[in-house]
């Protein structure tokens, strides 16, 4: 096109001017005529092929400015909206006016419609054209014509650009000569105004759909970076970027709701201030929602343009539109941001062309931003809760004492915000007190004295406050504030610590309450201080057990060391004697053995004194401090002996009443031992094997797993591997508990130890029955060597005890030894088909036939048969036993 338009028009000299038209030639006429015709032939030509400013520009400086003379043209916009209009298209580089200082205002100015001098230029038909000194004065005349008249332009000629009936805008044209515009050239002009008018619209469009277009780029490229932005810095760094691009000169500030929906605060902003007031506000200030504005924002579904003046004449009293009065901001347009059915905040922006299109976009995105950050941010808080109940959890599970507790509360409160522990409260074992568990006093300050007459006592569950905590699910806030005016005297204790909130939460142990928890705090996460809560209920009744324990284990223990030192003196347990080198074997192992944990098996026939033994490597072990505790797995009925061994919750089974410790945690850093543990069944072996591997146990019923660190001794007078082959006894728990065998030689195999134990036991049996015995007959020592001893140790013992009752000289003459072989078999014979009545009648009179008659009292009957002396006397009565069946 640009070669086109030229050439397409014969050159003529300067214009020829409406004045000096004396050619009245009419082939001259014709010629002008022709000339007109194909210059504006050749222009609409052109015109129709303009499709943006530049095209324009360039048909006007190489279509028109060759053939006429003139100075330059510009195209200005009618702006319905406010009644103006303002420059469009300019001729950059013909213009005179762009060396003047006001050229910049012009080109950005808007003029009014409503003067006189363009006021004539719509009412004229065509071109109009004025000289500059007649018209720029007038008072409300537009000053780009002084501006061009100091630049030395003289004369303008205007017309206005059509489009559907209606003025739509203007083409200027100016020329440095008065009287510059020949008749020819408006008729040219005239001829190209709809062209021209159609050309500008062509732009127009253009224009607005290569906006449209950039907007859609810059849209795409803003949402790109949106997608990639997690964090709130992020966000402000690329929200102040696009409005720096968008809205160089103009501030803006991001509100965002708070968590309460009431309030808002600043999130993101970019204002050029210094007033340390306002930037205080941005950082900190809270308006609430329903102020007027805010919420007129938030219900509007498009942005809402308001003026700062009229709102605070409106009686909208948040500050922030007097900082933005103070900043000299005027109008501003407010969106809101809202993702879904969700408003997060609200935008704030100083801008005067309101492309609202883009701002809602760019908006969206925002919206999107802000949602991904709160959710990024939640996912993170939820994760640090976590970890952070987990580290709680993990110093909850040490917890063992009140002190414990304390402190791992007082840690976990350190890292949760501001957060101070006022009082927990446990309930009683009467279901009715409530009694202070654990307070600082500390934290009331001046007002400690009021605490300890208010807080620090027993109350009952019915207490106002205390009943609506223990009523509720998930705890109740008491704002101090709204307390205090409502009369609630606490609240002023509360006050003391500055803090602004009473959590106040019921603690519960599965479904039951256990007591109250109050902890005072600004603010506090909802999961957080349940978890919390859940935790410190969990401590706390592990601590009342443990207390239970504790107290328990006590009594035991003083019970215990009354009896062990009653045993000491009455059988002098501790003495192991035997001096042979089968006991010398079994001293030596025991000394071996006894440092270490190593669980040992004592083996041996009955009697032969693997108690003793279990006992002599407990007291040579570090625990000799706590009792050994002992089990006899014969003794219990089988139903029993789990939770003998292990223990049982309240109500684990029927008929478990109460909760039982079992001996393993009783025997938690001591010795147990397993007596006679070939008779334990199979079910029972099971367990046991398990808490042997792994060390710890559940209660039966129970959920807790509890550790426990515990020696084991077993014995038996079972042939345990013949057990095991006969499938009575697990192998793999006979291998845990064979670690290490010691086995104790029958007495029958040695001899050479009787002696020694018959002086032992003389002894022992003389001093508790008072009769001295001076001497044993060497007789008797010799008989007793010879004897087999089925029984063992304790038969000889059992033996000796009756022989010193017996004595009646100080002296042990003679011993009654039981017949054996054929005479067994005899006495079993004469057993079988009798009555139970029987078999103990003829006991009973034997043993006192024994005794030398003697009933009750020291070397009687009953002591030997072990029942009080009444018990024997009404047994006697009952089974008719008379003097004269023993004395017979
Ligand atoms: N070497 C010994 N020196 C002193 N007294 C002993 C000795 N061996 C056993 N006794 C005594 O014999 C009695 C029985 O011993 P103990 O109960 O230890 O035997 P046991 O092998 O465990 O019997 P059971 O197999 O029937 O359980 C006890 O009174 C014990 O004091």
């Amino acid at each position: 096109m640009k070669n086109e338009v030229p050439n397409a028009i014969p050159k003529e000299s300067k214009t020829r001017k409406k004045t000096s038209g004396q050619t009245t030639n009419n082939v001259r006429q014709e010629i002008d005529y022709k000339r007109e015709k194909e210059i504006l032939l050749a222009l609409s030509n052109d015109l129709t092929k303009v499709r943006d400013k530049n095209d324009l520009i360039t048909l006007f400086k190489e279509g028109i400015k060759g053939l006429f003379y003139i100075s330059h043209t510009i195209v200005t916009l009618i702006d319905y909206k406010d009644e103006t209009y303002t420059p469009f298209l300019l001729d950059n580089d013909g213009s005179p006016i762009r060396s003047h200082n006001r050229y910049q205002e012009m080109v950005h100015a808007h003029f009014r419609l409503n003067e006189p001098f363009i006021q004539a230029v719509l009412a004229a038909d065509g071109p109009i054209s004025f000289l500059l000194k007649d018209i720029m004065d007038q008072p409300a005349s537009p000053p780009f014509l002084r501006v061009n008249y100091e630049k030395g332009v003289r004369e303008i000629m205007m017309t206005k650009l059509m489009k559907e009936g209606k003025p739509m805008g203007f083409l200027h044209v100016y020329s440095d000569q008065p009287e510059g515009f020949s008749d020819e050239f408006r008729s040219v002009i005239k001829g190209i105004v709809p062209q021209i008018s159609s050309a500008v619209s062509n732009i127009i469009k253009n224009d607005d759909i290569l906006n449209r277009e950039k907007e859609k780029s810059f849209l795409l490229d803003f949402s790109k970076e949106i997608a990639t932005i997690r964090t709130k810095e992020e966000l402000a760094n690329a929200v102040r970027t696009v409005f720096k691009k968008i809205n160089p000169d103009g501030g803006f500030v991001i509100r965002k709701i708070n968590e309460d929906n009431t309030t808002t605060s600043p999130y993101v902003y970019d204002i050029d201030t210094k007033n340390p007031k306002i930037l205080a506000a941005l950082r900190e200030s809270r308006f609430p929602i329903n102020d007027g504005l805010q919420n007129r924002i938030l219900n509007s579904s498009i942005p809402v343009s308001f003026n700062v003046d009229r709102e605070i004449e409106r009686g909208i009293s948040s500050a922030y539109l007097r900082h933005w009065k103070e900043m000299g901001v005027k109008n501003l347009v407010g969106i809101r941001l809202r993702n879904g059915a969700t408003n997060h905040g609200i935008l704030t922006l100083h801008i005067e062309d309101i492309n609202i299109p883009l701002l809602q976009g760019i908006c969206a995105q925002i919206s999107i931003a802000i949602g991904n950050i709160q959710a990024i941010e939640q996912i993170k808080k939820t994760q640090e809760e976590q970890a952070f109940l987990l580290d709680f959890s993990h110093d909850i599970t040490l917890v063992r004492t009140r002190d414990d507790l304390q402190q791992a509360i007082f840690r976990v409160l350190e890292k949760t915000m501001n957060t101070q522990l006022a009082m927990i409260r446990v309930i009683e074992n009467d279901g009715i007190h409530l009694s202070p568990f654990m307070f600082d006093r500390t934290l009331f300050g001046t007002a400690k004295a009021d605490f300890d007459r208010m807080a620090n006592h027993r109350i009952t569950i019915d207490e106002t406050y205390t009943a609506q905590v223990l009523a509720s699910n998930g705890g109740i806030m008491f704002s101090v504030e709204e307390e205090i005016k409502s009369g609630n005297d606490y609240a002023k204790l509360w006050q003391a610590t500055g803090l602004k909130n009473m959590y106040a939460l019921p603690l519960r142990v599965g479904d039951k309450a256990i007591g109250t928890i109050w902890l005072l705090a600004n603010r506090l996460s909802p999961l957080l201080v349940k978890g919390i809560c859940a935790q410190i209920s969990i401590a706390i009744a592990n601590i009342q057990a443990n207390e239970k324990l504790e107290a328990y284990k006590k009594k035991l223990e003083v019970e215990n060391d009354y009896l062990t030192e009653q045993i000491k003196t009455i059988h002098n347990f501790s003495e192991i004697i035997g001096s042979g080198e089968p006991m010398k074997k079994v001293y030596k192992l025991i000394s071996l053995v006894a440092d270490s944990n190593t669980t040992v098996l004592v083996t041996g026939e009955t009697g032969t004194g693997k108690e003793l033994i279990a006992r002599a490597i407990h007291y040579a072990s570090p625990r000799r401090d706590k009792l050994m505790v002992k089990v006899n797995c014969a003794a219990l009925p089988a139903s029993l002996i789990e939770s003998e061994l292990f223990g049982h919750e309240r109500g684990a089974f029927t008929g478990a009443i109460d909760k039982r410790i079992g001996k393993f945690e009783l025997a938690n850093n001591s010795t147990l031992f397993l007596d006679e543990i070939g008779e334990l069944p199979l079910e029972a072996q099971a367990k046991l094997l398990r808490i042997i591997q792994e060390r710890e146990l559940e209660r039966i019923g129970g959920k807790q797993i509890i550790k426990v660190d515990v020696r084991l001794i077993a014995a038996t007078n079972r042939d345990l591997e013949a057990e095991v082959k006969a499938g009575r006894f697990r192998a793999d728990l006979y291998f845990r508990l064979n670690v290490f065998p010691i086995h104790l030689p029958p007495l029958r195999d040695r001899s050479e130890d009787i002696e020694a134990l018959i002086h032992f036991f003389v002894q022992k049996h003389s001093r508790n029955s008072g009769r001295k015995i001076k001497k044993v007959a060497p007789g008797v020592i010799h008989k007793l060597r010879a004897y087999t001893w089925p029984g063992n140790v304790r038969e000889l013992e059992h033996l000796i005890e009756r022989s010193v009752l017996l004595a009646t000289d100080g002296n042990l003459d003679d011993v009654y030894i039981p017949e054996t072989g054929d005479t067994n078999k005899k006495n079993e014979a004469l057993l079988l088909n009798r009555s139970l009545d029987e078999v103990e009648r003829d006991y009973i009179i034997e043993t006192l036939k024994r005794c030398g008659g003697k009933i009750s009292g020291a070397g009687s009957a009953a002591e030997i048969l072990q029942v009080p002396g009444n018990t024997l006397h009404s047994k006697m009565k009952k089974l008719g036993i008379t003097k004269a069946d023993y004395y017979s």
